[in-house]
């Protein structure tokens, strides 16, 4: 049987990380081990798939850009576009993995599987999860049911949708969830098992085009909680924010104190969009705001981290909040 090619992304994370001591599983420095030792640790990668490897970054996702997420997708989009490559995995440090999958979901121009994949323990712990979790990501990329399903993430044997998946625990290895909507399946056997797709759009069904790009426009994040003010509103806009995710409270609510400022944003121009930070539940449109009358966005059920990654390339093709909400409603 032939066994597919996989092309191994490197970028950085805890997965490249490396402790002091084998019980060194927090204050251990992320991004030290190269693409080619990651390889090697896995021998039993090369049963079920041609491998080779990029480094294309080496940082703590922390660290991540907008700049190295347009690398990123081009590079994906050049090798995918290659016969000789049928799936790609991206080592990625877990804190924005979510992010940068959810990035790659809307920008890559191909039905090939690609599969992002991190560790919550460093390299040199006791029961590190990265090999294993590079291990299904590579069986999850060569895998024929992992065509066309968008892109993917793979760590504690689950296979998770990046439109919907988020990081939920700060350091257990089952930190991955895709809580209410649940997570499209497993890796058991070595077998891809999958149970349930995204009805939302992504990949070849988007209309976002990253080729000619070298830049996305500035959207900031203003985070709602009680004795809320507009002072980091104001001071995203000042420092040329376009377009401003707001994460408030609830479904989206707005203190008394910083309404009337996104108002006077959004009539200066800027975006709004109303998205909240409780984790679960659709951002009901005309609910906590008469979004209609103040022309604001809703983010749906995205996070607003997601929210942020959306409305940049959205705001790439239209600043029309029409266009924008129905983005919104579509991926
Ligand atoms: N577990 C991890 O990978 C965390 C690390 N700070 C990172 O995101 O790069």
């Amino acid at each position: 049987q032939k066994l597919p090619n996989v092309m191994i992304l490197a970028t950085g994370g805890t997965i490249a990380g490396t402790g002091a001591t084998s019980t060194t599983t927090v204050g251990y420095t992320a991004a030290t081990v190269g693409v080619q030792q990651l390889i090697n640790a896995v021998p039993e990668l090369r049963k079920v798939a041609n491998v080779s490897g990029e480094q294309v970054f080496q940082i703590a996702s922390e660290s991540m850009t907008n700049e190295h997420w347009l690398t990123l997708g081009k590079r994906v989009n050049t090798l995918l576009a290659q016969p000789n490559v049928d799936g790609i995995v991206i080592t990625h440090g877990t804190d924005t993995l979510e992010e940068t999958a959810y990035f790659l979901n809307l920008v890559v121009k191909s039905r090939k599987p690609v599969v992002l994949v991190g560790a919550m323990r460093p390299s040199t712990a006791l029961s590190a999860d990265g090999p294993i979790n590079l291990y299904n990501a590579v069986l999850i990329a060569g895998s024929q049911d992992a065509v066309g399903k968008g892109v993917l993430v793979a760590l504690g044997d689950q296979i998770h949708s990046a439109r919907d998946v988020t990081k939920a625990n700060t350091s257990t290895p089952d930190a991955f969830k895709t809580a209410e909507l649940g997570m499209m399946g497993y890796v058991q056997g070595p077998k891809a098992h999958f149970y349930r797709v995204s009805t939302r759009k992504h990949t070849t069904e988007t209309e976002f085009d990253i080729s000619s790009l070298n830049a996305l426009p500035q959207v900031d994040i203003v985070y709602g909680y009680a004795n809320m003010n507009a002072v980091a509103l104001n001071a995203f806009i000042a420092a040329g924010a376009k377009g401003i995710i707001h994460a408030g409270t609830g479904d989206g609510s707005l203190a008394a104190k910083v309404k009337p400022d996104l108002i006077a944003a959004r009539k200066s121009g800027t975006i709004i969009v109303r998205s909240s930070r409780v984790g679960q539940g659709i951002l009901a449109r005309n609910g906590e705001a008469n979004d209609d009358e103040l022309d604001f966005v809703v983010a749906d059920t995205l996070n607003p981290q997601k929210a942020r990654i959306l409305l940049m390339l959205a705001m790439t093709k239209t600043s029309n909040t029409k266009e924008l909400q129905r983005m919104f409603y579509t991926y």
